[in-house]
């Protein structure tokens, strides 16, 4: 019983939108310190949010508020909606189907007087919704890819006596009763796999339950390495056209390491990698990845690349740059569940503002080493503010020296683009990635260094030409301390200076969010 209470309190506080969906256990009281308790509730909640949509639909056939007044009342704590929302997804949603509280308990006893009817309306939802079965009613997760990606990694059949070869790997992967299909199939089927249609020689597609490599000899020699699809593409784009002679390249954010050792491999592990990373700790992970992954051309260097002297680096000719951002495009996130209210939307803001602006001095400063020639810019993040806006806040600020690589040369099979909004034709030239592709969202871009004499249409330079317009509008940080005191003056003169462009706009409404905060943090 009081589950269904802390489950039902959890979904009221998330309903105020007071924080995340685990961080509702606590504001409801929930024992954090019993895993088994917290993990039953929390699964609840999630199962219920999933549920929500069409529960409150049947809600409005059965209106079980009006029809059991006297156990729901309006005002109670938890609210009556959310009591029975979490007790209706039981019944009906449950792999047992019932409500796990005494029959004596009044709000189960009010429900299973309805519990035919419910039934019934529910199948008649399914029906509408065309759905065989009324589990699919509910929201579909997006934290379902509906594959699991293998990269192998040549670089350890190079470095190791053992065959750890492609077809070595085809041979084990039978051996374990897989079979390799030619096309790709989708969902892919039981003990299947195949080559993926765009990263041909290195990714293995499998279904999303796949564990085979658990314990297994190619994993934990690190000749297997699992990555998201898209995780892939920056190594394999910023590699283009890649040899030997050309020069070295670098990894300018590399731990955990993944995008780092698949550079490693497809630079055959010739040649010289720079790794940078500014954080001890994952510093300390990329070096045990690149040992496990035999990266060895790959030099290592804890340590701020925005701080490295590119004069330091003459012949470094490629540059893969995979900063922190927000992350928005990692699948296995609750937040889908929940809809942000305009308070967290103004954090976020502020948020990716901030990211956006670390995001563009990484692409700035790699434009500086004197030999780049293929700067490659990507995020896990689906927001314009981290991926076309910075990409076309880089362009403006180039000084017409560099442009987006051609389509031709940035996976040009991809179908999903940039968008055309914000970065006009140059959209093509970058790619997008959502969980409909089967991979997390992601975002991929490719600068190259236009060459003396060059005449050839700068790419993205609509996109271009409004960032460099934001740009010289952007304030200084000094000069927005004083415009904070000049717009104190004003209030108090009651004249405030009108804002003009949406850039303004933008800004004068977070500001007066900001002074909001500050006063109500005053009083
Ligand atoms: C998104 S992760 C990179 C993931 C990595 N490319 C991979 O595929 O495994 C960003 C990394 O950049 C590091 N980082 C952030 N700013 C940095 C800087 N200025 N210099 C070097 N590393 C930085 C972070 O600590 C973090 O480990």
């Amino acid at each position: 019983m009081n589950f269904y209470r802390s489950a039902a309190l959890a979904l009221d506080h998330l309903d105020k939108h007071q924080g995340s969906v685990k961080g509702s256990l606590a504001a409801a009281k929930v024992n954090t310190n019993s895993a088994g308790e917290s993990k039953r509730i929390l699964a609840l909640i999630i199962e219920t949010l999933k549920y929500r949509d069409v529960l409150k639909q049947l809600l409005m056939t059965v209106p079980l508020t009006k029809l059991e007044r006297e156990t729901f009342r309006p005002k109670g704590s938890p609210s009556s909606a959310n009591l029975l929302l979490v007790l209706l997804h039981d019944l009906l949603f449950s792999p047992k189907g019932k409500i796990e509280a005494s029959d004596k308990w009044p709000p189960k006893e009010a429900v299973l007087r309805h519990g035919a009817r419910l039934k019934a309306e529910l199948v008649r939802l399914q029906i509408k919704a065309g759905k065989s079965s009324v589990r699919e009613l509910g929201k579909a997760a997006s934290s379902t890819v509906e594959a699991r990606y293998v990269r192998w990694n040549p670089n350890v059949d190079l470095s190791r006596a053992d065959d750890f070869s492609l077809s070595a790997l085809h041979a084990h992967l039978a051996a374990k009763g897989f079979t390799r299909l030619e096309e790709p199939a989708y969902p892919v089927p039981d003990r299947s796999y195949f080559m993926d249609p765009h990263l041909t020689e290195h990714l293995l597609v499998f279904p999303p339950a796949s564990t085979w490599w658990v314990g297994d000899k190619w994993y934990e020699s690190g000749a297997v390495i699992l990555q998201d699809k898209a995780s892939c593409f920056p190594a394999y784009v910023v590699m283009d056209g890649w040899d030997a002679t050309e020069g070295e390249c670098i990894d300018a954010t590399a731990a955990p390491g993944n995008k780092t050792s698949y550079m490693s491999a497809l630079m055959g592990a010739e040649g010289t990698l720079y790794a940078f990373e500014r954080s001890p700790n994952r510093y300390n992970t990329l070096r045990n990845m690149l040992e496990k992954a035999q990266c060895s051309n790959v030099q290592a260097t804890r340590g701020d690349f925005t701080e490295t002297n590119p004069a330091d680096y003459p012949n470094v000719t490629r540059i893969l740059l995979d900063p922190s951002c927000s992350g928005s495009g990692i699948v296995n996130r609750l937040d889908y569940l929940v809809d942000a209210d305009e308070a967290e939307d103004d954090e976020q803001a502020e948020r990716l503002e901030k990211l956006a602006a670390f995001q563009l001095q990484m692409i700035q400063h790699a434009f500086r080493f004197p030999a780049a020639q293929r700067v490659v810019y990507s995020t896990c993040s689906i927001h314009a503010e981290e991926d076309e806006r910075v990409v076309a806040k880089a362009l403006a600020s180039g000084k017409g020296q560099w442009r987006l690589a051609p389509r031709a040369s940035v996976l040009p099979k991809w179908e999903r683009r940039g968008l055309v909004d914000e970065l006009g034709d140059g959209a093509d030239s970058v790619i997008r990635c959502l969980p409909e592709d089967k991979t997390n969202g992601f975002f991929v871009s490719c600068f190259e260094r236009v060459r003396e004499g060059d005449v050839a249409k700068v790419k993205g330079a609509k996109g271009a030409k409004r960032a460099r317009e934001e740009v010289e509008e952007e304030v200084e940080p000094e000069a927005e301390a004083e415009e904070d005191e000049e717009d104190d003056d004003e209030e108090k003169s009651g004249a405030p200076a009108k804002p003009k462009t949406p850039a303004q706009l933008e800004r004068a409404r977070r500001k007066k969010q900001l002074q909001k905060k500050r006063r109500k943090a005053a009083k």
